[in-house]
């Protein structure tokens, strides 16, 4: 996954060199003074080289802080996030239904790849420098004092064993705290929601009582993970901090043993010191890194799995003339399964069916967002749906179902959000569809409010089924759209689908009477199967379709509308 991580924004990635070399020269900057500092203090002279090699990392560190930092900043970062962030948002695209589950999760991932940046500005130029520098300390004390090469590297042995140990007792502080917070963001809303119900039944003492437990339970475990955090950053200053000290005490007995001069032992321990402080810092950047890897490696589960889609889907298609249906349908077990049916354009076939039965199952599944459980969906005798991309698919194939979603915006707005239609108003004209704007004062440039809010159910639903129909697809599915508004709209709309019927594809999805009543091929699922009829056959030879039908006419006379 790192790996993955690093093949980012691949092209900008020189940036990130260019950041690191201006960084890491600057900090060796300090240490190149302080040594050659110390010559001249304590010996009235300074080693020539010196001149040399501060001279190039002041000029090094002056172009980078001065004129590179302000162009470069971050552009590796910033290139790799973006790169990661199209291919997650083109993966979440082509496989995402709109769930709440699943917009729970994009906001969770959209979270996730703000916080990826860190990976690129900050923890691998600091692994890189901690490398460069490493080499340098190694390259250096091995030539002026080999044997003080062990303190260092004992001491980071030391606090690799450390955090190790830590790390197991974290998951399980971290886990007993996440636990104790969902348990205790449960209760606090069901007491809060249920307040007037638990005062009404004087119960609210009771349940203060267990509010109090459960505000203890979360202090507890909120101090358990505080105390962790403290104890790994005890543990990291000690090993490392401790290291510093007794590097230095080491040196200074070599310098009275006289094996090292006092500044050789200057400039080794301000050397070793900074390596060790980038350690430090390195520490606590991996312990975030560490923490973040199960968010990335899910953004990076949803790329895989559009990609092998992709491939499996690469398919395109010119024009829908035929669609047949055979298999079964359902999510993890079959709700029915069809034998035979086929759509074509001039006819406009009806499905209905029991709640449950699975109406809607067949338009996720033709719309891809559920796959068929056995069987294929084929269109044109030819090509299977299952092999056709998404996005092409979706040109072709337009759904509309019993919600209704508006933009804020005007009637026009919404209703040219996908028109293919130059003339769109006489196509309306044409469809008397949407015929109440031309009573409102400022016609199609009334805004519609926050989902519609200013309109009727009824105008609501006119202005989705004109959407979907200027949109001009070759194949349409009309899932209960007449069911949730009033009778005169519904009727209205039903007449706008049967003439777009006329050259189109047409799938109803109903269980209203007045529009089973007018359809002339209407499948019914029955006991897990199809059956095909019109509304006088399927009364008369299936005994579940009258039953459906005297239920709907029952609770219309109680409703007084018929
Ligand atoms: N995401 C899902 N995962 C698993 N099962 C589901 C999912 N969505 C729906 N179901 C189940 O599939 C069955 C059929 O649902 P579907 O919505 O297709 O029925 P329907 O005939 O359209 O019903 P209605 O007329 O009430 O809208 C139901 O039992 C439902 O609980």
């Amino acid at each position: 996954m790192v790996k993955r991580l690093w093949n980012l924004g691949k092209t900008e990635r020189w940036k990130m060199w260019v950041q690191l070399l201006g960084q890491w020269l600057s900090e060796l900057l300090v240490v190149s003074i302080v040594w050659a500092g110390s010559q001249w203090i304590l010996l009235d002279k300074v080693n020539p080289i010196w001149y040399w090699i501060i001279g190039l990392q002041l000029l090094v560190t002056l172009i980078y802080l001065l004129a590179i930092r302000k162009i470069n900043k971050n552009g590796w970062a910033v290139a790799a996030s973006r790169d990661l962030q199209d291919r997650y948002l083109n993966a979440y695209l082509k496989s995402s239904d709109s769930s709440s589950d699943v917009m729970l999760i994009l906001h969770q991932d959209l979270r996730t790849l703000k916080s990826v940046a860190i990976f690129f500005d900050t923890i691998i130029p600091t692994i890189l420098q901690l490398i460069l520098t490493g080499v340098v300390v190694i390259v250096v004390t091995l030539v002026i004092h080999p044997i003080s090469l062990l303190i260092p590297v004992a001491g980071i042995l030391l606090l690799g064993m450390g955090m190790g140990m830590l790390q197991g007792l974290g998951d399980k502080t971290n886990l007993a705290y996440i636990k104790s917070f969902n348990h205790m963001g449960q209760r606090f809303l069901d007491d809060f929601l249920g307040m007037s119900t638990l005062i009404m039944n004087g119960r609210q003492h009771h349940y203060a009582k267990d509010f109090k437990n459960d505000s203890e339970n979360f202090r507890q475990k909120t101090m358990g993970v505080l105390e962790y955090q403290l104890q790994s950053l005890t543990i990291m200053d000690f090993c490392l901090y401790g290291t510093i000290g007794f590097f230095l005490l080491a040196q200074g007995h070599a310098v009275i043993a006289g094996s090292l001069t006092l500044t050789s032992a200057i400039g080794l321990s301000t050397l070793t010191a900074i390596w060790l402080i980038d350690f430090r810092k390195f520490g606590y950047f991996i312990h975030v890194f560490v923490s973040t890897l199960p968010k990335i490696k899910h953004l990076f589960t949803v790329i895989d799995d559009a990609t092998e889609m992709d491939s499996s889907k690469s398919n395109q298609i010119s024009k829908v003339n035929k669609i047949d249906f055979s298999g079964e349908f359902g999510y993890h077990q079959t709700l029915f399964s069809i034998n035979e049916m086929t759509l074509v354009p001039g006819e406009l076939v009806g499905l209905t069916g029991p709640s449950g039965s699975g109406k809607s199952t067949l338009a996720k599944t033709m719309m891809q967002q559920i796959s068929l459980l056995s069987g294929q969906i084929k269109l044109n005798d030819e090509t299977n749906l299952n092999k056709i991309d998404p996005l092409s698919w979706f040109k072709h194939v337009g759904y509309l179902g019993p919600t209704t979603v508006l933009f804020d915006g005007t009637i026009e707005d919404n209703l040219l959000l996908g028109s293919q239609f130059p003339n769109w108003q006489q196509r309306l004209i044409d469809l008397k569809l949407c015929q109440f704007v031309n009573d409102l004062p400022k016609g199609f440039k009334t805004p519609v409010g926050e989902n519609g809010a200013q309109l009727s159910p009824g105008q609501r639903q006119q202005i989705a089924v004109a959407r979907a129909i200027l949109s001009d697809k070759d194949v349409f599915i009309f899932d209960e759209v007449t069911s949730n508004i009033d009778p005169e709209n519904a009727d209205m709309i039903l007449d706008v689908i049967k003439h777009l019927a006329k050259d189109k594809i047409v799938l109803l999805i109903t269980h209203r009477l007045a529009d089973l009543r007018q359809l002339s091929k209407l499948y019914l699922i029955n006991q897990q199967k199809l059956v095909m009829g019109d509304f006088d056959s399927l009364q008369q030879n299936v005994p579940k379709f009258k039953q459906l039908v005297s239920e709907q006419e029952t609770l219309l006379k109680e409703a007084g509308l018929k």
